[in-house]
């Protein structure tokens, strides 16, 4: 069988990574920078974290919104982190330390995963709105935003988890499944062809969840 192809949302944030873990499983990378990038030879989809407005209003600016979308509902398997899962929620909500009201902290500088989506901004969420389900942004505040933890993933035991102003799940739709929670509040989910969540499996060497998302691919 030929290599999987992979496309791999590369106009901001932490998509370098992604990178270097699908090469090392097997698969071939496609950077997606512009809506030329974004065809029907695409196996799988990686939207990566980073800061979710920002890439809302470049994917769209850039053209690639549709064409992603389309491809989504063609169950073309999804591979989302942190920013990437709030792309894909049909409802977005702001967290603690979101807002023009909100703390500025300074525990650390983790700016490019952080900002607010403009009022009236017609590249505000929700963006791909392909899970059923409401995401939280921020939703740990500023100061406690970012921590590891280790948990369960759906069958894998201690799995590492690494959140960054990270979102997490305040309810689900229908036919979504639970995959993994911390503390009670839901930071991984499965619908269909799509896998997201709150944290950042990229950067931990245990390769698990991107072997699941490629299982997925024909
Ligand atoms: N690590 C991340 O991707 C952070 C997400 C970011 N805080 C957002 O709301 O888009």
């Amino acid at each position: 069988m030929s290599k999987p192809l992979i496309g791999v949302l590369a106009v901001q944030g932490a998509f370098i990574e992604h990178e270097h873990i699908l090469s090392a499983l097997g698969a071939e990378v496609v950077e997606l920078r512009q809506a030329a990038d974004v065809t029907n030879d695409l196996d799988g989809i990686v939207l990566p974290g980073g800061e979710s407005s920002v890439q809302g209003k470049l994917v769209r600016e850039l053209g690639m919104f549709e064409p992603l979308r389309a491809l989504i509902n063609q169950d073309v398997p999804v591979l989302a982190t942190c920013a990437g899962m709030i792309l894909l929620a049909s409802e977005v909500t702001q967290g603690i330390g979101s807002g023009a009201n909100s703390s500025t902290g300074n525990a650390t500088d983790n700016s490019s995963f952080d900002a607010e989506p403009a009022a009236n901004d017609p590249a505000a969420p929700p963006y791909f709105a392909t899970i059923p389900m409401s995401v939280k942004r921020n939703a740990y505040g500023r100061q406690l935003g970012s921590f590891a933890t280790a948990g369960n993933f759906g069958d894998f035991e201690n799995v590492q988890m690494t959140f960054i102003r990270g979102p997490y799940v305040e309810s689900v739709g229908d036919d979504v499944q639970v995959l993994a929670t911390v503390n009670d509040n839901i930071v991984a989910v499965r619908y269909k062809n799509q896998l997201a969540m709150s944290f950042h499996p990229e950067l931990n060497s245990d390769t698990r969840i991107h072997e699941m998302f490629l299982s997925f691919v024909n």
